[in-house]
C-alpha cells in the first residue's frame, strides 16, 4: 500500500516537473552568468575588470536589482501554491509558518524592537491573515508587543490553533470598534495581513473602512504589507491611486506583479522554502538568501537621510566594580565574549600611526596575539605604516564590536617582534598568503593586477613541490606595549560607560584620583570618563 502511494506521488512530481508549461509572463532576462548567485552576477556585470571572487553571504547586503527578480501573476501565484501543497508535499500550516516567520524576520531587520515595539497585526479572512497571526507570534518571541485585530475569523482548526497560541502568550485581540482613531498613538508598526493574492473586486466591510483609515492617516505608524498591499489589484497594483502606501512590503515565494509599482523604502522577499525544481520549472529568478536568514532585501537600496542615522545603544550597565583591575584581563573577557557571540573578525582592529611630520593615518590590521607583553600584528616593514613606525614608534589600536555596543582603545609604544617569532608565524600562514607577502611590495604603486598575478603564478609554480617558502626580510610582526586602554560600553541617550586605564610608573603617585587604585595591580589607574 505504502509503495503504491509512493509511486503515485513520484508520478505526480514527475508529471509536474515535465508537463506544465513554463509561465509565459515570467521568462527571465538572458543572463550571461546565470549559473552564479545573483549577487556575484551583479558584481561581474558592474565591473568586468575584477576577477571572479566569492563573497561570504553575510558580508554584502543582498540588494537585488528589481529587474532581475521574477514577478508572478495572480494565476501563477495560486498555481505555485497548489503545486507546493499538492505534488511537493507541503501542508498549508507549514507554508504559513514559513511565511509568517519570513515576515517577522523582515520586520526585525528594519524596525528594531527597542524603537518599534508596539505592533498591530490586522488579519484578513484568508491565508494572508494567517501569515499575520504567525508573524505576530514570532514578533512576540523576538521581544515586540503585538496586538491583533482579526474581525473575520474562520473556524478551521489551523486558524483557531493560531489564535489559541497567541492567547496563551497573552497577546491582546482588539476589535475594529476598539481601535483608536489615531493608530500612531498606540502602535509603532502595523502589519497589513488583510488580503493576499486571492483578493478581487473592491474591499468589503469591515476591511474597506480599515483600509481607508490606513490610507488617510496623517501621522501614522509604519505599515508593513504581507505579500500584497491590501486593496491593491494583485497585478495592476494601486491602479486607481490613493491606495495604502506601505513602508515595507514582504513578498512571499516571489513578488506578485503589483510589487513592480511598490515604491516604499523596504522590499523584502520571504520564500526560503521554494524547492529548486519549482524555481527551475517556472524559470523564477530568485535572489540568494544571506546566511541563515529567512528573508532577503530586494529592490533598490533604501534612500537614507545620513544625518538621521543613529542607534540608541542599549546594554547592561558597566559599573566600577565590574571592570577587571588588569586591563589585559578585561580585554580578554570582552574579546572572548565577542568571539562567543559569533562576531566576524573579532581580531580586526584599526591601527593608527603618525609619520615624522605628525600626520596620522589609520588602516585595519588583524591582531594575531596578545598578553601582558603587548598586542601583536604582522605586516610589511616597508609599508606606509612600517615607515611611520620607524619614524615614530607609537601607535593606537581600536576595536569596535558593533553587535555588543563595545569599543576598546589601546595606545602605547611599538617595537618589532623577534625574527624568530615572525618566521614562526609566517610559516603558519596558508602558502598562498606567504607567496602574497613576497609578491606585494606593500603600499607601493602597481601598474595593474596582472603584475601581481604573474609573479604569484610564477612563485606558485616554483614552490609547487612543497618546499619552504622563505619569509621576506621586510615582513614581520610589531608589538604594541599598552600604556593606555579605554573600554567603552554604549548606553541609552549617549550616556555611555567609559573606563580609562592609564599606566603610572610606580614611583609616581597621583594625589587626587576620581577612582582609587585597585589592589593587585598598583600600576594601572582606572577612571570613569564622561561619555
Ligand atoms: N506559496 C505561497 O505563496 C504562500 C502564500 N501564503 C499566503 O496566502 C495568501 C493567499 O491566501 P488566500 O487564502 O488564497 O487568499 P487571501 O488571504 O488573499 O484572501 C482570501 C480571502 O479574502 C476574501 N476576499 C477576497 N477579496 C475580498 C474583497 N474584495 N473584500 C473582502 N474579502 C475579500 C476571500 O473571500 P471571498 O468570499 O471573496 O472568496 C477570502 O476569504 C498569500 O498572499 C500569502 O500571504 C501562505 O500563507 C504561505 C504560502
Ligand atoms: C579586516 C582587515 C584586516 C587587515 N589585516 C592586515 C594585516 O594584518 N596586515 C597588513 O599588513 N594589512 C592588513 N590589512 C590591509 C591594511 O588595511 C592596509 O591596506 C595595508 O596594510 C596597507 O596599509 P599602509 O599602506 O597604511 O601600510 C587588512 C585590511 C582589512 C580590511
Ligand atoms: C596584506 C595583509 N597582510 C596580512 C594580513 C594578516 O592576516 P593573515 O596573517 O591571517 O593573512 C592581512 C589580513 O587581511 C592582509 O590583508
Ligand atoms: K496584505
Amino acid at each position: 500500500m505504502r509503495s503504491v502511494i509512493r509511486r503515485r506521488v513520484t508520478t505526480m512530481i514527475s508529471a509536474f516537473l515535465l508537463q506544465s508549461p513554463p509561465l509565459s509572463s515570467i521568462s527571465p532576462k538572458h543572463h550571461q552568468y546565470s549559473l552564479l548567485p545573483l549577487t556575484t552576477q551583479r558584481f561581474l556585470t558592474a565591473s568586468h575588470s575584477f576577477r571572479l571572487r566569492t563573497f561570504s553571504t553575510r558580508s554584502i547586503p543582498n540588494m537585488q536589482d528589481s529587474a532581475s527578480v521574477s514577478y508572478l501573476s495572480q494565476r501563477e501565484a495560486a498555481e505555485i501554491d497548489e503545486t507546493l501543497m499538492g505534488p511537493l508535499g507541503f501542508s498549508v500550516d507549514q507554508l504559513m509558518e514559513l511565511a509568517g516567520l519570513s515576515v517577522a524576520t523582515s520586520v526585525a531587520e528594519v524596525y528594531k524592537p527597542s524603537e518599534y515595539s508596539r505592533v498591530l497585526a490586522i488579519c484578513g479572512p484568508g491565508n494572508n491573515g494567517g501569515d499575520g497571526l504567525v508573524a505576530a507570534r514570532h514578533l512576540h518571541h523576538f521581544g515586540y508587543k503585538p496586538s491583533i485585530c482579526y474581525p473575520k475569523r474562520t473556524s478551521k482548526p489551523l486558524y483557531t490553533g493560531l489564535v489559541t497560541q497567541l492567547e496563551s502568550l497573552s497577546v491582546p485581540f482588539v476589535s475594529v470598534d476598539d481601535l483608536p482613531e489615531d493608530l500612531s498613538k498606540d502602535f509603532d508598526v502595523i502589519i497589513d495581513a488583510i488580503f493576499g493574492f486571492s483578493f478581487h473586486g473592491a474591499p468589503r466591510p469591515p476591511f474597506d473602512d480599515i483600509i481607508r483609515r490606513l490610507q488617510t492617516l496623517q501621522k501614522r505608524p509604519v505599515i508593513v504589507s504581507v505579500d500584497i498591499p491590501s486593496g491593491w489589484h494583485v497585478e495592476e497594483g494601486d491602479h486607481e491611486g490613493g491606495g495604502i502606501k506601505p513602508d515595507m512590503l514582504v513578498s512571499l515565494t516571489a513578488p506578485k506583479l503589483c510589487a513592480k509599482s511598490f515604491s516604499g523604502p523596504h522590499h523584502f522577499l520571504g520564500g526560503r522554502f521554494v524547492p529548486p525544481s519549482v524555481a527551475e520549472k517556472y524559470k523564477l529568478e530568485l535572489p540568494s538568501y544571506p546566511g541563515t536568514s529567512m528573508c532577503v532585501r530586494i529592490g533598490k537600496p533604501p534612500k537614507v537621510d545620513i544625518s538621521a542615522m543613529r542607534v540608541n545603544y542599549v546594554s547592561p550597565e558597566l559599573l566600577e566594580d565590574q571592570v577587571e583591575s588588569d586591563p589585559v584581563l578585561q580585554f580578554r573577557k570582552w574579546f572572548d565574549e565577542a568571539v562567543a557571540a559569533g562576531l566576524r573578525e573579532t581580531n580586526a582592529m584599526a591601527l593608527s600611526t603618525t609619520s615624522k611630520d605628525r600626520k596620522p593615518s589609520s588602516r585595519m590590521v588583524l591582531l594575531k596575539g596578545f598578553d601582558e607583553n603587548g598586542f601583536v600584528w604582522f605586516t610589511n616593514y616597508e609599508s606606509k605604516k612600517g615607515s611611520d613606525l620607524s619614524e615614530n614608534p607609537f601607535a593606537a589600536l581600536l576595536f569596535y564590536w558593533e553587535d555588543m555596543n563595545r569599543q576598546v582603545r589601546i595606545e602605547g609604544p611599538v617595537e618589532r617582534i623577534s625574527e624568530e617569532e615572525s618566521e614562526n608565524y609566517y610559516h603558519s600562514r596558508p602558502r598562498g598568503s606567504q607567496i602574497g607577502a613576497i609578491v606585494s611590495k606593500q603600499s607601493s604603486v602597481v601598474p595593474g593586477r596582472h603584475v601581481l598575478y604573474d609573479e604569484y603564478e610564477e612563485l606558485t609554480k616554483k614552490y609547487s613541490d612543497g618546499s619552504v617558502i622563505p619569509k621576506p626580510k621586510n615582513w614581520g610582526g610589531f608589538r604594541l606595549k599598552p600604556n593606555l586602554f579605554e573600554f567603552w560600553q554604549g548606553q541609552p541617550s549617549r550616556l555611555h560607560d567609559r573606563y580609562l586605564f592609564t599606566y603610572i610608573a610606580v614611583s609616581w603617585r597621583p594625589v587626587r584620583l576620581q577612582y582609587s587604585l585597585q589592589e593587585g595591580n598598583p600600576a594601572w589607574i582606572i577612571r570613569r570618563l564622561a561619555p
